[in-house]
Protein backbone atom coordinates (compact mmCIF):
# COMPACT_ATOMS: atom_id res chain seq x y z
CA UNK A 1 0.00 0.00 0.00
CA UNK A 2 1.14 2.91 -0.37
CA UNK A 3 2.81 3.16 -3.46
CA UNK A 4 0.49 5.39 -5.21
CA UNK A 5 -1.45 8.24 -3.53
CA UNK A 6 -4.36 6.99 -1.08
CA UNK A 7 -7.41 9.02 -0.38
CA UNK A 8 -8.69 7.90 3.41
CA UNK A 9 -12.34 8.81 4.34
CA UNK A 10 -11.70 8.76 8.08
CA UNK A 11 -14.45 8.05 10.38
CA UNK A 12 -15.50 6.23 13.56
CA UNK A 13 -18.29 4.59 12.42
CA UNK A 14 -17.88 2.05 10.11
CA UNK A 15 -21.46 1.64 9.06
CA UNK A 16 -20.42 4.68 7.32
CA UNK A 17 -17.79 2.82 4.50
CA UNK A 18 -20.85 2.68 1.73
CA UNK A 19 -20.82 6.31 1.72
CA UNK A 20 -17.13 6.69 1.63
CA UNK A 21 -16.75 3.83 -1.43
CA UNK A 22 -17.32 6.28 -4.35
CA UNK A 23 -14.39 8.91 -3.73
CA UNK A 24 -12.08 6.89 -1.39
CA UNK A 25 -9.16 4.19 -1.72
CA UNK A 26 -9.34 3.22 1.61
CA UNK A 27 -11.11 4.13 5.53
CA UNK A 28 -9.38 5.62 8.53
CA UNK A 29 -10.95 4.21 10.93
CA UNK A 30 -10.11 6.02 14.58
CA UNK A 31 -10.35 3.76 17.36
CA UNK A 32 -9.87 6.28 19.49
CA UNK A 33 -13.49 7.87 18.92
CA UNK A 34 -15.15 5.02 17.88
CA UNK A 35 -17.34 3.03 20.66
CA UNK A 36 -16.85 -0.77 20.49
CA UNK A 37 -13.88 -0.43 17.76
CA UNK A 38 -13.07 -4.39 17.97
CA UNK A 39 -16.55 -5.44 17.43
CA UNK A 40 -16.46 -2.91 14.56
CA UNK A 41 -13.79 -4.35 13.00
CA UNK A 42 -15.17 -7.94 13.66
CA UNK A 43 -18.64 -6.93 12.19
CA UNK A 44 -17.27 -5.47 9.01
CA UNK A 45 -18.25 -6.11 5.87
CA UNK A 46 -17.05 -3.59 3.39
CA UNK A 47 -14.99 -3.27 0.34
CA UNK A 48 -12.78 -0.43 1.04
CA UNK A 49 -9.46 -1.43 2.98
CA UNK A 50 -9.07 -0.08 6.24
CA UNK A 51 -6.31 1.87 8.05
CA UNK A 52 -6.87 1.45 11.75
CA UNK A 53 -5.84 4.90 14.00
CA UNK A 54 -5.67 4.62 17.47
CA UNK A 55 -4.55 8.48 18.60
CA UNK A 56 -2.75 8.48 21.98
CA UNK A 57 -4.07 11.33 23.95
CA UNK A 58 -0.55 12.53 24.13
CA UNK A 59 -0.19 12.86 20.35
CA UNK A 60 -4.03 15.27 20.09
CA UNK A 61 -6.24 11.43 19.85
CA UNK A 62 -8.59 9.93 22.77
CA UNK A 63 -6.86 6.90 23.52
CA UNK A 64 -5.34 7.03 27.63
CA UNK A 65 -2.58 4.30 28.39
CA UNK A 66 -0.79 1.32 26.64
CA UNK A 67 -3.90 -0.73 26.27
CA UNK A 68 -4.57 0.80 22.90
CA UNK A 69 -1.46 -1.32 21.39
CA UNK A 70 -3.21 -4.37 22.42
CA UNK A 71 -6.05 -3.13 20.55
CA UNK A 72 -4.33 -2.04 17.70
CA UNK A 73 -2.43 -5.61 17.61
CA UNK A 74 -5.68 -7.43 17.57
CA UNK A 75 -6.94 -4.70 14.55
CA UNK A 76 -4.01 -5.35 12.48
CA UNK A 77 -4.99 -9.78 12.40
CA UNK A 78 -8.11 -8.50 10.68
CA UNK A 79 -8.34 -9.28 7.13
CA UNK A 80 -9.79 -6.12 6.20
CA UNK A 81 -7.06 -3.97 8.07
CA UNK A 82 -4.35 -3.12 5.56
CA UNK A 83 -2.27 -0.57 7.16
CA UNK A 84 -1.74 1.07 10.97
CA UNK A 85 -0.70 4.54 12.10
CA UNK A 86 2.06 4.23 14.75
CA UNK A 87 3.34 7.89 16.31
CA UNK A 88 6.68 8.60 15.57
CA UNK A 89 7.30 9.40 19.17
CA UNK A 90 6.33 6.15 20.34
CA UNK A 91 8.09 4.00 17.96
CA UNK A 92 11.47 6.23 19.34
CA UNK A 93 10.51 6.51 22.87
CA UNK A 94 10.30 10.14 22.85
CA UNK A 95 6.69 10.59 24.09
CA UNK A 96 5.83 11.91 26.98
CA UNK A 97 6.73 9.31 29.44
CA UNK A 98 8.90 7.58 27.35
CA UNK A 99 7.28 3.99 28.57
CA UNK A 100 5.54 2.59 25.01
CA UNK A 101 8.67 2.29 22.64
CA UNK A 102 8.56 -1.90 23.63
CA UNK A 103 5.06 -1.93 22.57
CA UNK A 104 5.17 0.26 18.96
CA UNK A 105 8.57 -1.80 18.18
CA UNK A 106 5.88 -4.70 18.90
CA UNK A 107 3.38 -3.99 17.35
CA UNK A 108 5.63 -2.53 14.26
CA UNK A 109 6.51 -6.50 14.22
CA UNK A 110 3.12 -7.66 14.21
CA UNK A 111 1.71 -5.67 11.68
CA UNK A 112 4.66 -6.28 9.22
CA UNK A 113 4.43 -10.10 10.12
CA UNK A 114 0.54 -9.54 9.12
CA UNK A 115 1.61 -8.14 5.83
CA UNK A 116 -0.02 -4.18 7.23
CA UNK A 117 1.51 -1.40 6.35
CA UNK A 118 2.74 0.70 9.38
CA UNK A 119 2.51 5.04 8.63
CA UNK A 120 4.87 6.43 11.17
CA UNK A 121 3.08 9.81 12.20
CA UNK A 122 4.05 13.04 13.18
CA UNK A 123 1.66 16.06 14.13
CA UNK A 124 2.75 19.23 15.32
CA UNK A 125 -0.78 21.06 16.79
CA UNK A 126 0.41 24.62 17.05
CA UNK A 127 3.16 25.55 14.78
CA UNK A 128 4.98 24.70 11.05
CA UNK A 129 8.79 24.35 12.01
CA UNK A 130 11.11 25.64 9.07
CA UNK A 131 11.83 23.49 5.84
CA UNK A 132 14.89 21.50 6.98
CA UNK A 133 13.11 20.85 10.00
CA UNK A 134 10.20 19.28 8.19
CA UNK A 135 12.32 17.27 5.96
CA UNK A 136 14.64 15.97 9.25
CA UNK A 137 11.23 14.73 10.53
CA UNK A 138 9.52 13.06 7.36
CA UNK A 139 13.07 11.43 6.93
CA UNK A 140 12.55 10.25 10.76
CA UNK A 141 9.10 9.22 10.07
CA UNK A 142 9.79 7.51 7.02
CA UNK A 143 12.86 5.00 8.48
CA UNK A 144 10.58 4.24 10.86
CA UNK A 145 7.41 2.86 8.66
CA UNK A 146 6.73 2.16 5.77
CA UNK A 147 5.47 6.00 4.96
CA UNK A 148 6.51 8.87 7.05
CA UNK A 149 3.38 11.24 8.14
CA UNK A 150 3.70 15.09 9.11
CA UNK A 151 0.76 17.06 10.00
CA UNK A 152 1.27 20.60 11.35
CA UNK A 153 -0.07 24.01 12.05
CA UNK A 154 -0.03 26.08 9.06
CA UNK A 155 -0.80 29.71 10.96
CA UNK A 156 0.24 32.11 7.64
CA UNK A 157 0.73 30.72 3.79
CA UNK A 158 4.52 30.27 4.09
CA UNK A 159 3.51 27.47 6.69
CA UNK A 160 1.77 25.83 3.84
CA UNK A 161 4.77 26.32 1.00
CA UNK A 162 7.49 25.20 3.67
CA UNK A 163 5.55 22.05 3.83
CA UNK A 164 5.33 21.56 0.38
CA UNK A 165 9.18 22.12 -0.16
CA UNK A 166 9.87 19.83 2.17
CA UNK A 167 7.32 17.32 0.88
CA UNK A 168 9.08 17.80 -2.42
CA UNK A 169 12.93 17.60 -1.21
CA UNK A 170 11.85 14.42 1.00
CA UNK A 171 10.51 12.41 -1.71
CA UNK A 172 13.01 13.65 -3.98
CA UNK A 173 15.34 12.17 -1.48
CA UNK A 174 13.81 8.67 -1.43
CA UNK A 175 11.28 9.12 1.50
CA UNK A 176 7.58 7.48 0.88
CA UNK A 177 5.90 10.45 2.80
CA UNK A 178 2.22 11.65 3.35
CA UNK A 179 2.06 15.24 4.61
CA UNK A 180 -0.72 18.12 4.98
CA UNK A 181 -1.53 21.22 7.10
CA UNK A 182 -4.03 22.08 9.48
CA UNK A 183 -5.79 25.24 9.83
CA UNK A 184 -7.05 27.43 7.27
CA UNK A 185 -4.06 29.15 5.85
CA UNK A 186 -2.72 25.60 4.92
CA UNK A 187 -5.91 23.88 3.73
CA UNK A 188 -4.75 23.99 0.16
CA UNK A 189 -1.66 21.93 0.93
CA UNK A 190 -4.34 18.88 1.25
CA UNK A 191 -4.96 18.89 -2.42
CA UNK A 192 -1.31 20.18 -3.87
CA UNK A 193 0.95 17.77 -0.88
CA UNK A 194 0.05 14.88 -3.68
CA UNK A 195 1.78 16.94 -6.73
CA UNK A 196 4.75 16.80 -5.05
CA UNK A 197 4.71 13.46 -3.14
CA UNK A 198 2.60 13.02 -0.72
CA UNK A 199 1.01 9.48 -1.06
CA UNK A 200 -1.86 9.86 2.01
CA UNK A 201 -5.10 12.37 2.03
CA UNK A 202 -7.40 12.42 4.88
CA UNK A 203 -11.14 13.27 4.80
CA UNK A 204 -14.33 12.72 6.82
CA UNK A 205 -16.89 10.58 5.70
CA UNK A 206 -19.10 13.03 7.66
CA UNK A 207 -18.20 16.82 7.06
CA UNK A 208 -19.81 17.51 10.84
CA UNK A 209 -17.32 15.10 11.93
CA UNK A 210 -13.89 16.34 10.56
CA UNK A 211 -10.56 14.43 12.40
CA UNK A 212 -8.61 17.95 11.99
CA UNK A 213 -9.59 21.41 11.75
CA UNK A 214 -9.12 22.25 7.74
CA UNK A 215 -10.14 19.16 6.32
CA UNK A 216 -12.07 19.35 3.00
CA UNK A 217 -15.32 17.26 2.38
CA UNK A 218 -14.51 13.52 0.91
CA UNK A 219 -16.20 14.72 -2.41
CA UNK A 220 -14.04 17.95 -2.50
CA UNK A 221 -10.52 16.52 -1.85
CA UNK A 222 -10.89 13.53 -4.66
CA UNK A 223 -11.92 16.63 -7.39
CA UNK A 224 -9.43 18.33 -5.98
CA UNK A 225 -6.52 15.67 -6.70
CA UNK A 226 -7.57 14.39 -9.42
CA UNK A 227 -8.09 17.55 -10.80
CA UNK A 228 -4.56 18.62 -10.29
CA UNK A 229 -3.25 15.39 -11.61
CA UNK A 230 -5.14 15.81 -14.85
CA UNK A 231 -6.99 12.67 -14.17
CA UNK A 232 -9.91 12.14 -17.03
CA UNK A 233 -8.11 14.91 -19.57
CA UNK A 234 -6.82 13.93 -22.55
CA UNK A 235 -2.64 14.33 -23.04
CA UNK A 236 -1.86 17.46 -25.31
O1 LIG B 1 -2.99 11.96 11.31
C1 LIG B 1 -3.99 12.17 10.67
C2 LIG B 1 -4.09 13.31 9.77
C3 LIG B 1 -5.15 14.23 10.26
O2 LIG B 1 -4.72 14.79 11.47
C4 LIG B 1 -5.35 15.38 9.26
O3 LIG B 1 -4.77 16.44 9.47
O4 LIG B 1 -6.08 15.18 8.28
C5 LIG B 1 -6.46 13.47 10.43
C6 LIG B 1 -6.33 12.28 11.35
O5 LIG B 1 -7.55 11.54 11.38
C7 LIG B 1 -5.22 11.39 10.88
O6 LIG B 1 -5.00 10.36 11.81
Amino acid sequence: MFEEFVLTASTADLSEEPAAREHADAVEFRMDLASDPLDQIDDYGGELPLLVTNRASWEGGEAEGIGRYDALSTAVSHEAVAAVDVELAALRGTHPDGAEESHATALRETAREAGVSVVASVHDFESTPEPGALVDLLADAASEGDVGKLATTATAPADALAMLEATHEATAAGHRVATMCMGEPGRHTRAVAPVYGSKIGYAPVDPANATAPGQYPLATLRRLVDGLRGDGEADE
